[in-house]
């Protein structure tokens, strides 16, 4: 039966090629995959790779989608595209086509933003991904705060003080996944309630949709009625006014009726730039955690997890390396991990230090700038989980002297500053402190294997760096 369905819709493409020109096609017609045909609802649903893809499709092409589709699966077809919008977890969001199919009335945006039938949760798909969870969220000082709270949250929506709960933080160190598992536990502890994970993009489409189509009030009330909202990478609204402005109200009318509302960005609200104050400030009444790029350690529990996971055996110094080298993105370390399996298993060969290192600099984004004074500084407070705070204070603490030692003798071999500005840079020492501190890393170096390692293990980290 599948190949039937199947058959019919290659039928279909090859009368849209006829149709169109050959980029035409190529861009925005071979990209869709055929999912399913329901011979009871009489719906085609059909895979599109972003919602940009479908928002073109339904812009241009639904008159021609329309005819081919009756054309070849008869008048009463329904269209359904299944739109991914976040590949790296696998999202996606199921939205009727427009007008045109043969349904009596347009009933787009079924699972979303206009006309439904009641509250109930039962009604509405909340977009969540089930496999990126708390459980296999891995803890690490980088982001046990969001965590904590996350998880406080979910127990707990729009009961706290966290409300709203904004995160941000670089890309790829796990935001989408905590907002994601946030939902999650959520939905477990109170499937009644309405959950709903939406990126920033797809409520813009789908707003831009709703206003075209004179319907705003029904996308208003449909987002009013959600319990716990999930907006992610909301800094792409930077420059949509009248978004914002739709979303400012919808905040409101939640939080002034106690619903959790849960907002990720790659930036604190204060960079937001083009944002209003008025907004500005309702993101900031609740709490704003940020989530930093994960340390090493983390780095290296994510990849051992990862491995246990999935049955792989990695060594254990090409999992530190690849901790020290993916640049604290979660994202960079699975892609080196999955290249490095894609290589073994293509080549026949041992995941080994060499491997490693060939995959990583095509993986990883190399960085050929040069070290300065600061990115030494990151990475050996980071090895020695100091702040840069302790290290410029005048403490004589044993922990700190040693920081503050590394970090001058690391500045020396490579930055080439003079010492006297080496020192004004490290915690306003003068320049006989640095050649001081050169002198005794030098000497311990020579005698001392565990600190050998040690410096090597954080040299390790500026590698793409030279
Ligand atoms: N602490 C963690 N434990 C396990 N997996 C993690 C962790 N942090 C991130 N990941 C994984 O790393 C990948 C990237 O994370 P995610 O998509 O959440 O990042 P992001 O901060 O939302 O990135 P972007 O801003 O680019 O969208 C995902 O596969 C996620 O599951």
């Amino acid at each position: 039966m599948v190949n039937k369905h199947k058959a019919l819709w290659d039928k279909c493409l090859s009368l849209i090629k006829e149709n169109v020109t050959e980029q035409q096609y190529k861009t925005w017609f071979s990209p869709i995959v055929f999912e399913s045909y329901s011979e009871d609802k009489s719906t085609l649903l059909v895979q599109v790779p972003s919602p940009y893809v479908y928002e073109y499709l339904e812009q241009y092409y639904i008159g021609l989608l329309s005819k081919v589709l009756t054309n070849c699966f008869g008048t009463n077809v329904r269209l359904t595209y299944r739109i991914v919008t976040d590949k790296t977890n696998n999202l996606s969001q199921d939205i009727e086509a427009n007008a045109g199919l043969g349904q009596p009335e347009v009933q787009k945006h079924a699972e979303t933003p206009v006309k439904r039938n009641g509250t109930a949760a039962g009604n509405l798909n909340p977009q969540l991904n089930t496999h990126t969870t708390f459980n296999n969220y891995i803890e690490g000082n980088s982001n046990k705060l969001p965590r904590t709270v996350g998880l406080s949250i979910a127990e707990h929506p729009g009961k706290s003080t966290f409300n709203p709960f904004y995160i941000y933080g670089p890309s790829g160190c796990g935001k989408t996944h905590l907002v994601n598992a946030i939902g999650v536990r959520c939905k477990e502890l109170y499937p009644q309630k309405r959950v709903l994970y939406v990126s920033a993009r797809l409520f813009q489409v789908q707003f831009t949709d709703a206003v075209r189509q004179n319907r705003t009030n029904d996308f208003i009330n449909f987002y009013q009625t959600i319990d716990v909202l999930i907006v992610d990478d909301i800094q792409e609204w930077v420059t949509a006014t009248k978004t914002l402005d739709t979303f400012f109200h919808i905040f409101n009318h939640l939080f002034r009726n106690g619903k959790q509302i849960i907002l990720a960005s790659d930036r604190p609200p204060v960079e937001l730039e083009g944002m209003k104050d008025r907004l500005l400030t309702r993101f900031s009444c609740g709490l704003i955690a940020e989530l930093e790029k994960p340390n090493i350690q983390l780095c290296v529990d994510i990849l051992n997890t990862k491995c246990r996971r999935d049955g792989l055996k990695i060594p254990a110094d090409v999992i530190g390396f690849i901790a020290q080298t993916a640049n604290g993105s979660v994202r960079d370390l699975q892609g080196v991990i999955n290249s490095l399996l894609a290589y073994s298993v293509v080549y026949n060969c041992n995941i080994d230090m060499r491997l490693a290192e060939r995959v990583i600099k095509r993986a990883v984004k190399v960085d050929n700038h040069p070290l300065t004074v600061d990115d030494i500084l990151e990475k050996v407070c980071t090895h020695y989980n100091v702040t840069q705070q302790n290290v410029f204070s005048r403490s004589r603490k044993r922990d700190y002297v040693i920081v503050r030692q590394v970090s001058m003798y690391f500045a020396q071999k490579y930055t080439k500053m003079p010492a006297s500005r080496i020192g004004q840079l490290i915690g306003n020492r003068d320049h006989s402190t640095v050649i001081h501190s050169c002198n005794s890393v030098e000497k311990r170096l020579k005698v001392d294997k565990a600190f050998n390692a040690e410096i090597t293990s954080i040299e390790n980290t500026f590698k793409l760096k030279q």
